[in-house]
């Protein structure tokens, strides 16, 4: 008699998909984002859209994952739990224990298998963008994915297990840093989730993209029409016709004579003050002009 395939009290794994939380980091108040040349109360509302659409886009790509914005900013805090995140208290000490304080709280919830690092600093990030590329990020946890200049990290993946610490090193060089304690570095098509905003030429970039609604509102009130500003160097006494103005927080802004031609202005001099449009990168004119004079300006 053949013998039966003894089938019975057989311990059946099944692999459960792997389920995950997310961290965000966020500075908030007025010293976030200081290597974005712009008035001060702009940048400081630009930082904060930038923090909102990107954790917009996580609850929209990912709407069963717990997020736990850091902040010690309670504005910050107070929208975090708005949009259906928890806000946990940064400790001070700088990003690496910020990420701490929230690993720690994702770990001590239970529930999550692993954890995402993502910086609070991606307004081009899309919900759809990030849900399409996170279940191969999971496969290959550890993994980090460096930004679009490839020395920053945009997003880090990391099993999560009870006690156990997730070793980060964000910074100048973090994707190296990354890599060297273990992360598999992995490059998706996501340029949403690679374009972090730190200056005037990555807000470029993400504005290219396409901004999330918080981060597109900014940008508008941060690029009213009617700026004022000093003339620096006429634009005309430049090889290339590009002169420059000051505007009144100091940033210097570039004025090619385009812009100034345009509203009719041939002759300015050096400490003019002018009415200034800028671009969206808020480091370039594309309007000069100074009230009453020149096409569609009535004089009062
Ligand atoms: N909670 C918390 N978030 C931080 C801290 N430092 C940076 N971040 C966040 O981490 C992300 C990336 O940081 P950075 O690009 O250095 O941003 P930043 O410090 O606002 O900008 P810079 O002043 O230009 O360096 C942003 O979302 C910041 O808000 C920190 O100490 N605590
Ligand atoms: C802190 C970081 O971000 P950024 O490059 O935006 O300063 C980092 O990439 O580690």
């Amino acid at each position: 008699m053949s013998s039966v395939p003894r089938r019975l009290g057989r311990i059946v794994h099944v692999a459960l998909p792997p389920r995950v939380a997310v961290v965000v980091p966020v500075k908030g108040g007025p010293l976030a984002k200081s290597r974005l040349a712009l008035p001060h109360e702009h940048r400081t509302a630009l930082a904060d859209a930038f923090a909102r659409d990107t954790v917009a886009a996580v609850r929209e790509g990912l709407p069963y994952a717990p997020v736990l914005v850091v902040t010690a900013d309670p504005l910050v805090a107070l929208w975090a739990q708005e949009a259906g995140c928890r806000a946990v208290m940064d400790p001070g000490g700088g990003l690496d224990a910020a990420v701490a304080a929230g690993v720690e709280v994702a770990g001590s919830q239970g529930g999550a298998t692993h954890v995402a690092v993502l910086l609070g600093d991606h307004p081009a990030l899309t919900g759809p963008g990030l849900a399409a590329v996170l279940p191969g990020l999971l496969a290959a946890a550890p993994a980090v994915v460096p930004d679009a200049d490839g020395t920053g990290t945009a997003l880090l993946v990391a099993p999560l297990q009870t006690g156990q610490e997730v070793p980060t090193r964000f910074g100048a060089g973090s994707a190296a840093a990354h890599r060297a304690l273990g992360y598999r570095e992995q490059s998706p098509d996501a340029p949403g989730l690679r374009t972090d905003v730190d200056d005037a030429a990555s807000l470029a970039d993400a504005v290219e993209l396409g901004l999330g609604r918080h981060s597109r509102g900014a940008l508008a009130r941060a690029t009213l029409p009617g700026v004022q500003a000093t003339i620096h160097h006429p634009p005309a006494t430049s090889d290339d016709g590009t002169g420059s103005a000051l505007l009144d927080d100091g940033l210097e802004v570039r004025v090619p004579l385009d812009s100034v031609v345009d509203s009719g202005l041939l002759h300015l001099r050096p400490g003019q003050r002018v009415s200034i449009e800028l671009d969206a990168t808020g480091r370039t004119a594309t309007r000069v002009w100074v009230v009453g004079i020149g096409p569609g300006e009535t004089i009062r």
